[in-house]
């Protein structure tokens, strides 16, 4: 079989993050809760090509591609089912090392697309047991919406989908590694214990009440991140003061949001925000692809 498709591939937040140690081979034991966000790249594929050919833009954006996360999900697919070379076409929407998980939702769209396209007839548990060898947060990004995630991250449990609201999403010049903060984190003197956001965020989905979700929300490795990288501490006080229920970090950062219930004040305080940061308005949606 033979054809392109376009997907668009959504970018997450973590509503709620917390570490609860560490395994032999050095991930991280994670109880966390993800959301997809309206936040997207585009991911164009088409194939059979002669060889593996990848386009970014805006150029540069997702760094070289032999460490694509696109790339290395096309090898994984081609080894397993002998599936052909593609060429893809990747439109960056959600900025590198935010903590949004934006080339996770690429490999992603990789695996179900070239699955679709060539016909490979994965199932869905096959499917993530590869998005796993990519990346912990790729199993969530095949199927989005809202969930609990345990393990590191790829044991997925639905969620209700929160009550409306709008997320203020904004991320300092520089971005984070997260290997770096997970590797501070292990460093930081005086690791507190897990901070106990998860089970407040789950029965504050639970109860519908975007308040209750507004002062859920957590990061244990938020700390550490704000230690590392300028302006994470003061984008989640800025959020706060420009009158967001909640706020919170996203993965290992260094984006960070505020949830409003109102465009309005959501407007108002990404416009305090622009100009020195990167800023955008997002709303939660329920799938992690859809098509373009
Ligand atoms: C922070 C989160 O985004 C929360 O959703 C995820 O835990 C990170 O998931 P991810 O970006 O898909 O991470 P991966 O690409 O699998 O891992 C990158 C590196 O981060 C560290 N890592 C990642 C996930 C985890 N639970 N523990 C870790 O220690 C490991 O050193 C790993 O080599
Ligand atoms: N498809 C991709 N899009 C963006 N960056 C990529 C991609 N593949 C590899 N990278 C590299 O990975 C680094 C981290 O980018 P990524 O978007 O995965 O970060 P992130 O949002 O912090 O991820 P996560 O939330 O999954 O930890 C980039 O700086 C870039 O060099």
């Amino acid at each position: 079989m033979s054809g392109s498709l376009r997907m668009r591939a959504f970018a997450k937040v973590n509503y709620a993050l917390e570490v609860l140690g560490i395994r032999e081979d050095g991930y991280h034991e994670i109880r966390t809760v993800l959301q997809s966000i309206s936040l997207s790249d585009v991911v164009e594929i088409s194939g059979p090509a002669e060889s593996f050919d990848l386009s970014v833009e805006p150029e540069g954006a997702a760094g070289p591609t032999r460490e694509n996360t696109v790339f290395r999900a096309w090898r994984l697919l081609a080894e397993e089912t002998g599936a052909p070379p593609v060429r893809v076409t990747l439109r960056k929407g959600i900025p590198a090392g935010s903590g949004l998980g934006g080339g996770s939702a690429d490999a992603a769209a990789l695996l179900r697309g070239a699955n679709e396209l060539f016909g490979l007839g994965l199932g869905e548990g096959e499917l993530a047991a590869l998005a796993l060898r990519v990346g912990a947060d790729v199993p969530f990004c095949l199927s989005g919406g809202t969930a609990l995630g345990e393990g590191v991250g790829e044991r997925l449990f639905s969620l209700p989908p929160p009550p409306e609201h709008l997320l203020v999403v904004a991320m300092p010049p520089r971005g984070a590694s997260t290997v770096e903060i997970y590797r501070a984190y292990d460093g930081a003197l005086g690791v507190s214990a897990p901070g106990g956001w998860t089970e407040r965020v789950v029965r504050a989905l639970g109860s519908g009440d975007v308040g209750a979700l507004g002062e859920a929300v957590g990061n244990d490795l938020a700390p550490v991140t704000a230690r590392l990288v300028p302006g994470v501490g003061e984008l989640l006080g800025a959020l706060r003061r420009a009158g967001a229920w909640g706020v919170c970090m996203s993965g290992t950062g260094s984006a960070v949001y505020g949830l409003f219930r109102e465009e309005r004040a959501a407007r108002e305080a990404a416009r305090r925000l622009e100009g020195s940061v990167w800023v955008r308005i997002c709303r939660p949606v329920g799938y992690g692809l859809a098509s373009a």
